[in-house]
């Protein structure tokens, strides 16, 4: 089957009852529409036959009465379908939120590699711009599929109808549909390519935007400004030139169709006027033939502008369906082996080479750590400090060699049984928009009040809240604008100590601390997790103070653990790297 097809209805069984609902109503409202012409028909020619033969008609208002009845009857149904349109664009909805919650959500399992193929702009315009309004695809899986197929319904009841009356004037009515549907072959696939290219010039310019707003601050102190107008007016001018070849080819293909019914239409004037004239159909019949045929216009136009639309909604699911398909790290990791208490880490042999780089970044790493154990890891600037956070976390997969917790391969493990122990502290601290207590709190369904001035007083932050506007009710704004970058880091290490985390990851927070902070966290860090092992990646030596053991990142990717004592003995290039850093910090 094809794949667009099997996409619509696996979202019609997720829907099934309002889709049913839409059946019904389509059905009813095409009938109801077919039936009004008809039954005004039969009251013309019965006018007719009253006239010509009273004689027939003893009591002649009786059989006028029971054809207003119906008419009465099928106006009050006409009523019920009125609100179909609304109905429709209520079901709309419900596909559109429906939709953008289950690409939300896999979007939510993807791992680094995802968010360096789709920029943020990019995903929001597909998670926006490709899900709603016409002739986006939540709006075709509705009032597309369902408007097309109340026009074909209507043609076909029409046809019946038509069909049964008069097959010559009938055939003439439908004689433009193989026009239309062979245009509509020869331009399907331009109309697909230039759809495509609309969506991807909406998404380079709201990478675009994103870019310049998210990097506001260095956009203004570069005085980039001019250069960011630049882009973004080249942007413009892209979607400008995708969307105007679009709405020509609309256009055209419009008014191709317009003209080939119009044809139709007068054809069959003519004849049917020929007809009624010699007396072959009745007046009845032609007025019928008319009203059906100026009825029919609309759905004909419809028909082949709706095949248009699904060519354009299937560039939407394509779009959609490249997000959820791209491959995850987590299709990876699928163990169930549930972790709840930490007791070791393990790396036999890891390497690790990230795909786009000529060599690995880590060769052949082993080290353990022990419960309870702080570790440092130092190596030079792009040694693969952080790469080994993510590999303990499951962010990235080791190309060879083992990792362990708890003595169990990490693939085996159930990953978010993993992560739920440890808590990491990322080297760029992000805040979500909300006061601090939300972003502290943001880790964890619930804590204490205990637990909450506990992580507060370990990371340094008590005095700072106590100075805020709002105390701990301050807003930090979207991306924590309003709070300076120390703050910012120290609000995402009392979000990871919330948790109560067993095994602490804190990627390079020296920006955050200073000397003597750095000496009170670790102090309120043993005295308050007493139990909990640490993995410090930082470039400031005195943090080799309130460490038991160093991993020292060579220059070649090699790994040596050791404590300080032992390394700078045995190990050369640790001894040169601490002279060196030593050199610098002296310097500073
Ligand atoms: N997602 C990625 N794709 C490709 N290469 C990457 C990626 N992330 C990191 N790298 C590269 O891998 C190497 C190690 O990066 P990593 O961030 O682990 O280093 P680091 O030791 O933590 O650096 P720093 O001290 O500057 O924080 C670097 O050369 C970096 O450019």
């Amino acid at each position: 089957m094809n794949k667009h097809i099997k996409w619509i209805l696996e979202q019609y069984k997720a829907q099934k009852w309002f889709v049913l609902i839409m059946v019904v109503l389509t059905l009813l409202s095409s009938f109801v529409s077919i039936a009004f012409p008809y039954v005004f028909k039969e009251m013309l020619d019965l006018l007719k036959d009253i006239l010509q033969f009273p004689q027939k008609y003893p009591e002649p208002m009786k059989a006028v009465y029971r054809i207003i009845k119906i008419l009465f009857a099928i106006g009050l149904a006409q009523l019920v379908t009125g609100l179909y349109p609304g109905i429709r664009g209520w079901v709309n909805m419900r596909f559109e939120h429906s939709l953008r919650v289950l690409y939300f959500k896999h979007i939510l399992t993807k791992d680094f590699s995802f968010f360096q193929k789709f920029r943020t702009g990019d995903i929001v315009t597909r998670l926006t711009d490709d899900l709603s309004d016409y002739p986006r695809v939540s709006w075709f899986l509705c009032s597309g599929i369902f408007r097309a197929f109340n026009s074909f319904s209507m043609i076909v009841f029409a046809l019946v109808v038509m069909f049964s009356i008069n097959v010559k004037l009938t055939l003439l009515s439908i004689a433009p549909l193989p026009f239309m549907m062979l245009i509509f072959y020869f331009t399907a696939d331009k109309v697909y390519t230039n759809y495509n290219r609309n969506q991807q010039a909406i998404s380079a310019i709201n990478n675009q935007l994103e870019m310049s707003f998210s990097g506001i601050r260095i956009v203004k102190s570069f005085v980039s400004e001019e250069k960011y107008n630049r882009f973004f007016d080249i942007a413009l001018a892209k979607r400008f030139k995708t969307e105007m070849s679009m709405v020509k080819l609309n256009a055209i293909l419009s008014l191709i169709w317009q003209y080939i019914d119009y044809i139709a239409q007068i054809g069959v004037i003519l004849f049917g006027g020929y007809l009624a004239v010699k007396g072959e159909i009745t007046v009845g019949t032609f007025f019928l033939f008319y009203t059906y045929l100026s009825m029919m216009i609309y759905p004909l136009i419809d028909l082949p502008q709706l095949f248009v639309s699904g060519k354009q909604a299937f560039v939407n699911i394509d779009r959609l369906e490249e997000m959820k398909n791209y491959p995850t790290l987590n299709d990876e990791f699928k163990g169930h082996h549930k972790v709840k208490e930490f007791s070791t880490l393990s790396f036999e042999n890891v390497s690790f080479q990230y795909p786009d780089k000529p060599s690995p970044v880590l060769k052949n790493v082993s080290f353990e750590l022990g419960r309870g154990e702080k570790m440092l890891i130092l190596g030079a600037t792009g040694s693969g400090k952080t790469t080994i956070a993510n590999l303990i976390l499951g962010l990235l997969k080791a190309n060879s060699g083992i990792i362990k917790i708890n003595g169990k391969p990490i693939n085996e493990i159930d990953i978010k049984s993993l992560r739920n122990i440890v808590a990491y502290v990322p080297q760029e601290p992000l805040l979500f928009g909300g006061s601090v207590k939300d972003n502290i709190l943001f880790a964890v369904e619930q804590a204490s009040e205990k637990d909450y001035q506990i992580a507060v007083k370990t990371s340094q932050l008590e005095d700072e809240i106590a100075s805020f506007p709002d105390r701990d009710n301050t807003f930090v704004g979207n991306r924590g604008l309003s709070v300076s970058g120390g703050q910012k880091q120290r609000l995402t290490i009392a979000r990871a100590l919330i948790k109560k985390p067993q095994l602490l990851i804190l990627d390079d927070i020296t920006a955050s601390l200073d000397a003597e902070n750095e000496e009170k966290l670790w102090q309120a860090l043993r005295e308050n997790y007493p139990d909990i092992s640490a993995i410090v990646i930082s470039h400031r030596l005195s943090t080799l103070h309130y460490v038991d053991s160093v991993l020292f990142i060579d220059s070649q990717g090699y790994a040596h653990k050791g404590s300080h004592d032992y390394l700078v003995f045995n190990n050369q290039e640790y001894h040169d790297f601490l002279r060196d850093h030593l050199k610098q910090e002296n310097e500073k």
